[in-house]
């Protein structure tokens, strides 16, 4: 064969071979069109905001950071059942109460794959699935069982000095801040959280906190999980991000995966090296066997697993402690109460004990108010808060409420929980921070709303429900009732002047994973008792 033959067979190639991709794209798109016009013609009686490009569907939405707002907003204006679409999926945002409960345990609906597709990504090189993002498979149930079990009470109560710990440390660090100092306390109390997953978790201190009054190196797996999970946060919303390799911002995303990866890779070392104590998560993520092999899990398995912890745990609880503090600061009437609470309880520095007791494992639940006002931040400010997604299992409709609500397959079912905590047809003035609230009988559930499996269904859900809600609740709760308890007991908060008021904080709310605030949340940490 010629050379001029040669090239003249390679271009022939080269020009099938675009044909071939071309042509295979265009049917993809052309059925995906397709399957969108029939979601759209079955979900036509379904009101919901109009479309802002007929190509991409609601596209409002990436415009806006707080969209949790926005779909609020959107219940308030379709109701309880609307519909939107972003380029090819229809999704269906539900809000009512009674149809969430039936959602949420359905076994005909359950968690997409893909939706998590970004976060995978973060919790490991390999991309699986984990507990938070995989559909609820004979894996799962083994990973969750395991999970579940090592944040039941009695492990919790094993690991609480090790909370009480990790909390101490943060108040020996804002004891060295100066006077007139300003600290990011969002930053300070997710690095907290971390350490705490870290510590009651898998026996080691990753040194977030104590990094804040250092440069301790080892501080740096607060540096490494933020980046990475800002990156994760990117791929969801950006799900072509990881093929724009000439980006530096892209590049450096993954570096910062990497570096992630190598921390919880490290806690996997260590894991290996020596048995975990048994109240640890480490210990009981051992000992899950693979139900495809019958063999404990694999390395490339586990790893998942672990970082899913860090990242469903450290942001969502340090995020809930600063709106605390944040909603506390806005309200001294409360603040009032939660330090008369703890003078009650010996937990106040006085000047004749500028150091109080350490607090136990007993002093939780004697603290109801303080509790009270976790609840009312975690209403107003849930960090999970546009969770919670579920699609048709199977090829069927899945009807909920008695018909009332059809879900075709392949359409993303939403339920919102901050539209649900800020509902004015569920809650009396739901933009007045409250926590007295929490006093009423009941004040949990939609009252008046249809009984499902012979239960009120609840109006208030930070956690979700369901066999997917939160496995971390319980060390979420400690965590959180510990760490004010600790830090009203030495300090107080006050906003700082460059966060510009209460209108500069809800400016900057913002939904990415979790519900934050884009200013951190800066504050003056006043002593109780002036050293
Ligand atoms: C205030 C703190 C927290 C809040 C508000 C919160 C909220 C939630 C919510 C709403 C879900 C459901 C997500 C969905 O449906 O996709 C969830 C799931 C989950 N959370 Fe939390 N969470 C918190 C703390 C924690 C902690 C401390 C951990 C572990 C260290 C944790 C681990 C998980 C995991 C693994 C799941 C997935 C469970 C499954 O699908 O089986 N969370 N959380």
């Amino acid at each position: 064969m010629s050379m001029e033959d040669l090239g003249f067979l390679c271009l022939r190639l080269a020009v099938a071979a675009v044909i071939v991709v071309v042509t295979t794209r265009l049917s993809s798109f052309c059925s995906k069109a397709l399957i969108c016009l029939l979601d759209s013609f079955k979900l036509r009686h379904i009101p919901g905001p109009p479309a802002d490009s007929l190509l991409l569907g609601n596209t409002a939405m990436k415009s806006r950071p707080d969209r949790h707002r926005l779909f609020s907003e959107w219940a308030h204006k379709y109701g309880p059942i609307s519909q939107r679409r972003i380029m090819f999926q229809h999704f269906i945002q539900v809000t009512d109460p009674a149809l969430i409960a039936e959602a949420l345990r359905s076994r005909e609906l359950d968690k997409r794959p893909l939706v998590g597709g970004g976060i995978n990504n973060f919790a490991s090189p390999k991309g699986y699935l984990s507990l938070l993002t995989s559909p609820s498979n004979e894996r799962w149930k083994a990973v969750r069982k395991a999970v579940a079990t090592a944040f039941s009470t009695a492990n919790m109560r094993a690991q609480f000095p090790n909370i009480r710990t990790a909390c101490a440390q943060l108040v020996d660090v804002l004891k060295t801040v100066p006077a007139n100092d300003v600290v990011d306390m969002d930053s300070a109390l997710c690095r907290e959280s971390l350490d705490v997953i870290g510590m009651v978790g898998f026996g080691q201190d990753l040194g977030a906190t104590r990094s804040l009054a250092s440069s301790d190196e080892s501080g740096q797996a607060m540096e490494a999980t933020a980046a990475a999970m800002l990156e994760a946060d990117r791929r969801i919303t950006d799900p072509l991000r990881m093929r724009k390799f000439w980006r530096k911002d892209v590049r450096e995303g993954k570096l910062a995966t990497q570096r992630f990866h190598g921390v919880m890779k490290g806690l996997l070392a260590g894991m290996r090296r020596e048995r975990p104590v048994e109240s640890s998560i480490a210990a009981h993520l051992l000992d899950i066997k693979d139900p495809d092999t019958g063999k404990p899990l694999e390395d490339a398995r586990l790893l998942p697993e672990i970082s899913i912890l860090f990242m469903a745990g450290f942001e969502t609880t340090g995020h809930t402690a600063a709106w605390t503090l944040y909603s506390v600061s806005q309200n001294p009437k409360v603040e009032a109460k939660i330090v008369e609470e703890l003078r009650s309880n010996g937990l106040l520095a006085t000047p004749e004990k500028p150091t109080p007791r350490p607090i136990e494992w007993d002093d939780i639940q004697k603290l109801t108010y303080l509790n009270a006002v976790i609840k009312e931040s975690m209403r107003m400010y849930p960090a999970g808060g546009v969770a919670t997604f579920r699609t048709p299992k199977g090829t069927k409709d899945v009807v909920l409420g008695g018909g009332r609500l059809v879900v075709p397959p392949g359409v993303g079912l939403h339920m919102p929980i901050t539209a649900v905590h800020h509902s004015k047809d569920l809650w009396e003035e739901p933009e007045v921070f409250k926590p007295e609230r929490f006093f009423e009988d009941g004040v949990e559930d939609a009252k008046g709303t249809p009984q499902v499996n012979g239960r009120t269904p609840a109006r208030f859900m930070p956690f979700s429900m369901g066999g997917r809600d939160c496995v971390g609740q319980t060390l979420a709760k400690l965590n959180l009732a510990t760490t004010l308890a600790q830090l009203y007991g030495s300090f107080t908060f006050k906003l700082a002047e460059e966060m510009g008021g209460p209108e500069g904080v809800r400016a900057a709310e913002r939904t990415s994973i979790t519900l934050a605030c884009t200013k951190g949340m800066k504050m003056h940490v006043v002593p109780r008792v002036p050293s």
